[in-house]
């Protein structure tokens, strides 16, 4: 078999998908982007094309190894990106050249159903208890949401005890019955976290996510030293070479691989087995599209650490487009009481709505996260 043509497909609401077309008539379908950087990734996809052409699609170690190490240069959001939803694509080849899911060709389930949770309450967290209200009717019962607004470097009582009330607010309205993970998501700096976790420790969160920004990554080792709340982080970090430092430093009690950031199924099976080295969770990144949530379904279905899978479905982000608008096989995507089985389709278990893909991408939005400014004028992390 050999590798004919990729092609890239930017699509609403903020996704990139590839096929990549073999010349024995198997296809396989990828998600490489950076939210916000979709060209720059399809530009770097369309860099590998050259190469890839003509190549044997069934041998993802060394085209990975290729892609990796052959430009010299290496690593960083654009290229792992590019190189995560080719690999998503190769297996996806694999699997449905073998007639199975690339989980069975990765050694088979090591549990029956996994664990999802749903985001609640959007860029600025108001409206969490409406939103949970909805989604526990849903069958949901983990929950994710912004910790707060812009925080500065140092600020004030007031900010931190804007952003604790909101949190005292949901543990008021639904007590333990549910649980929730608060994302710093990179806003709160290294002063403020220590602040806002020593705040929020009386709540228990599941976890906080990102509670400084990745380039603070030894940060995390401190923070933990004051907190019980577990720590968790992962989804701007690109390869098992820059988690390997986090795992020797300690202080993260979840990694969260993007499986479209972070080298695709190859590499993140590969974060996914050094985490479980060190008693560390993996619960896989994901405000993308079905492609990127089946083949982190693929990896979670394989590792014994998973523990909570992030899906897109009514996510702030997906304005224009939701998670299954572009999926055939919608059923197999079914959440019952917070879980999801593992999709039983060969490769990685989607059927793509190629029709649909190809009439969405003529009118592709070029999505911007939107750009903060503290009061002062100043750049404010988003
Ligand atoms: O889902 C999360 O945990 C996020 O922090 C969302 C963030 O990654 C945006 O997708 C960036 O555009
Ligand atoms: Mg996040």
């Amino acid at each position: 078999m050999r590798i004919t043509k990729l092609t890239t497909y930017r699509l609403a609401p903020r996704w990139m998908f590839l096929k990549i077309d073999t010349d024995e008539g198997i296809s396989g379908w990828g998600e490489p982007v950076i939210e916000g950087k979709a060209r720059s990734v399809e530009a770097a996809v369309h860099e590998f094309e050259p190469y890839l052409i003509g190549q044997d699609p069934s041998r993802i170690n060394d085209l990975w190894q290729v892609m990796y190490r052959g430009g010299f240069y290496r690593g960083g959001a654009i290229l792992m990106s590019a190189i995560a939803g080719i690999d998503q694509a190769l297996w996806d080849i694999k699997g449905k050249a073998l007639g199975a899911p690339v989980y069975e060709l990765l050694g088979g389930l090591v549990r029956d159903k996994m664990k999802v949770y749903s985001w609640v309450g959007g860029d600025r967290p108001a409206d969490v208890i409406r939103d949970i209200k909805r989604l526990r009717e849903g069958g949901f019962d983990t929950f994710k949401m912004n910790g707060s607004e812009e925080m500065g470097l140092i600020d004030s009582a007031r900010k931190v005890d804007q952003a604790v009330a909101r949190i005292a607010e949901i543990r008021e309205a639904f007590g333990h019955d549910i649980e929730f993970g608060i994302d710093f998501h990179g806003r709160i700096g290294a002063p403020m976290a220590k602040v806002m976790l020593k705040a929020l420790e009386p709540y228990r969160p599941l976890f906080v996510e990102e509670p400084v920004l990745a380039e603070q990554d030894e940060t995390y080792a401190r923070l933990a030293e004051h907190t019980a709340i577990p720590l968790a982080a992962g989804e701007r970090m690109y390869s098992r070479f820059e988690f390997k430092r986090v795992f020797q430093a300690g202080g993260l009690s979840i990694v969260q691989p993007d499986l479209s950031h972070a080298g695709g199924i190859t590499e993140c099976l590969k974060i996914a087995s050094m985490a479980e080295a060190y008693d560390v969770a993996l619960a896989p990144h994901c405000p993308l599209g079905p492609i990127a949530l089946a083949a982190c379904l693929q990896v979670d279905f394989v590792s014994h650490n998973a523990v909570l899978q992030e899906q897109s479905m009514g996510i702030h982000y997906n304005q224009g487009g939701e998670l299954l608008d572009y999926v055939l096989n919608k059923e197999d995507f079914h959440i019952e009481n917070g879980y999801i089985a593992p999709l039983p389709k060969p490769g990685l278990g989607v059927v793509v709505d190629e029709e649909k893909v190809i009439e969405a991408s003529q009118r592709a939005p070029d999505w911007r996260n939107p750009l903060w400014r503290h009061e002062d004028g100043s750049v404010a992390e988003w």
